[in-house]
């Protein structure tokens, strides 16, 4: 039933005039669209598949002298902090790569010089749409977003999810939660994705819609900061992972945060004389309120101001 509306998640050419009138629409509507032509060479994106396959078919002891994550490492199972829990396993990293990396597996160098490049590719894409959007919204600077991807202190991560096929839902067709539900608390998330099912998203009309996969393209998420700093007019997507009975699912997402000093606050020439709907913070003070709160939550929640009537 639900993904007969699949078809409604735009298509954004990069390559073409039109991309920033798409972006901006995509953004005010979904949160969420998928990118084609995006410059990134498949070759890199395969090697770097193929090393991470390697990491992940090691045995387990192996993998968790990587962990457990707090916050960079490999994990399994357990997601965060709080107790949430998924049929899935990963790494987390940053883009410092300030952690050893021998601890990932014995081809670590090569891995570290594909993640490196393959991470400079995708931030640059990450800034190249920041700026579409920039000037979709009719910002006069149009490096607004871009600049706090492009500042040496933008705190990104990135994140490999393995979601082993889990032959019990091959059995009895039932769901299981690979990923739980959750917005990405970052200014934007670029995620791609082997050719396996599995990701849904959430619609304002309250309906979860499954996205198809697409191994040759990559879905961009907004975050609550880029809600934020549109003062709303941007929403960030909720999304989920779940869990396939015949296929393992690899996905690698980037997640373009800034400096942890920034003042997340809504861009002057997007409030129109209106007042910011949330209170002042900085990403700092953010990211902690997330690291202490469970998935699901609406960690936004906290920071909308409550209109004064
Ligand atoms: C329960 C969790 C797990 C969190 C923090 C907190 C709420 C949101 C999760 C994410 C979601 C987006 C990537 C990530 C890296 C992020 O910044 O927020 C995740 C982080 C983690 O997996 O550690
Ligand atoms: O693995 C995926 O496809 C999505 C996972 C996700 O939403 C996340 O790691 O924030
Ligand atoms: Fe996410």
């Amino acid at each position: 039933m639900a993904s007969t509306f699949s078809s409604t998640i735009p298509i954004v050419d990069l390559s073409k005039p039109d991309a920033k009138t798409l972006i901006v629409n995509a953004c005010e509507e979904f949160g969420f669209f998928k990118v084609i032509n995006h410059g990134v060479s498949m070759e890199a994106i395969s090697q770097l598949e193929t090393e991470a396959l390697k990491f992940f078919s090691l045995p387990l002891n192996e993998k968790e002298k990587a962990g457990p994550p707090n916050p960079f490492g490999y994990g399994s199972k357990s997601i965060g902090p709080n107790g949430d829990v998924g049929w899935v396993e990963y790494l987390l990293l940053n883009n410092n790569q300030e952690h050893d990396f021998s601890l990932y597996g014995k081809n670590h160098e090569k891995f570290r010089c594909l993640l490196n490049s393959y991470m400079s590719s995708v931030k640059k894409m990450a800034c190249d749409i920041l700026e579409l959007m920039a000037e979709g919204l009719k910002i006069q600077q149009k490096n607004v977003f871009s600049k706090l991807l492009r500042d040496k202190e933008s705190d990104s991560v990135f994140r490999v999810n393995h979601y082993p096929a889990c032959p019990e839902l091959a059995v009895n067709g039932q769901n299981m939660i690979g990923f739980g539900e959750h917005t990405d608390p970052q200014i934007i998330s670029l995620l791609r994705s082997n050719n396996t099912s599995g990701l849904q998203i959430y619609l304002r009309d309250g309906s979860w819609i499954p996205v198809p996969p697409d191994h040759n393209s990559f879905f961009i998420n907004v975050g609550d900061s880029l809600q934020v700093m549109t003062n709303g007019r941007f929403g960030s997507v909720r999304h989920r992972v779940l869990a396939n009975g015949f296929k393992s699912r690899l996905s690698m997402i980037y997640f373009g945060g800034p400096p942890l000093s920034e003042k997340i606050t809504p861009l002057p020439s997007l409030m129109k004389g209106k007042e910011s709907l949330y209170k002042e913070f900085t990403w700092f003070e953010y990211k902690n309120s997330t690291y202490g709160s469970r998935l699901a939550d609406n960690r936004l929640g906290h920071f909308e101001r409550i209109a004064a009537s």
